[in-house]
């Protein structure tokens, strides 16, 4: 009855091209919300799984990693366990520092339990696109000091193949000094297309936690062998890092929009 009503009024309010609107916004904010819960069940299911009193744990990056980080001071706070944070970029510190939680950092705490970070794709063979939110290097290293890494995501970031569901290509961190002829070299070794990633709220090209400039490869060919390409474009001059993860990640856990997650393995 009140629904009714209410669509009365509003017939009587606004013409057709009005209500179609607003019934399309209603309906992306819908798709935004099941995405946001999405993200929330796959970061409190890694935390609630991984993370162990007295463990060094590694924080990633991005928007997944705040539901992550939220849940951890959740759990340090009812469960009393100590918990030594190192974060994977200015904006994990942040996270760690809002929460309370305690910082810690690779100089002191060299080997880390786990790491629970965030990916732009997931493949079925778990090769990982990172690096969308600018945070590949210092999310490299950490993982590369972590017992184990395991990957958070919504259902959108689950392919088959890279590039798939994310077309932004893979990031590549360089020496600003260097980052035309980094750019004609990946173009000439492996094709596709190449933009220096433009900042948003600042004139320029966006700049890194570590000070260096982000290339994003927007490759065309699907079938390379990731594990080459990483290796051989890290070989370049002035490459520092690049977002492709490969054999990094133990498990990856996918929200769905219907409230469940979907767990991923590395094929045996
Ligand atoms: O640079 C950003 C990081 O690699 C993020 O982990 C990645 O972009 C995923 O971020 P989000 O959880 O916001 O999708």
């Amino acid at each position: 009855m009140i629904f009714k009503g209410t669509f009365n009024n509003l017939l009587r309010c606004c013409n057709s091209a009005v209500i179609v609107k607003s019934f399309r916004s209603l309906s992306a904010n819908s798709q935004k919300m099941s995405l946001e819960e999405a993200k929330q069940v796959a970061a409190y299911r890694a935390v609630d799984e991984f993370v162990t009193n007295n463990c060094v744990f590694g924080v990633g990056s991005g928007s997944t990693v705040v539901y992550a980080v939220q849940r951890l001071a959740e759990r340090v706070e009812t469960e009393n366990l100590k918990v030594t944070c190192v974060p994977t970029s200015f904006q994990a510190k942040q996270l760690i520092l809002k929460h309370n939680l305690t910082l810690g950092e690779l100089e002191t705490n060299p080997v880390i339990d786990v790491t629970i970070d965030g990916a732009d794709e997931v493949d079925s063979k778990m090769t990982l696109i990172k690096g969308g939110g600018g945070c590949l290097l210092q999310e490299k290293i950490v993982a590369s000091c972590s017992k184990k890494m395991i990957v958070i995501a919504d259902y959108t970031k689950d392919s088959v193949k890279l590039g798939d569901r994310y077309k932004k290509g893979i990031p590549i961190e360089v020496v600003p000094m260097a980052y035309v002829p980094i750019r004609n070299k990946v173009i000439s070794l492996f094709g596709g297309e190449i933009k220096l990633r433009s900042a948003i709220a600042k004139a320029g090209p966006v700049v890194t936690d570590n000070g260096n400039f982000i290339l994003d490869w927007l490759f065309t060919n699907q079938d390379l062998d990731w594990k080459k390409v990483d290796s051989t474009i890290k070989m370049i001059p002035g490459v520092v890092e690049i977002g492709l993860f490969v054999d990094m990640c133990q498990k990856a856990y996918f929200g769905q929009p219907e409230g469940n997650v979907v767990e991923r393995s590395p094929p045996s």
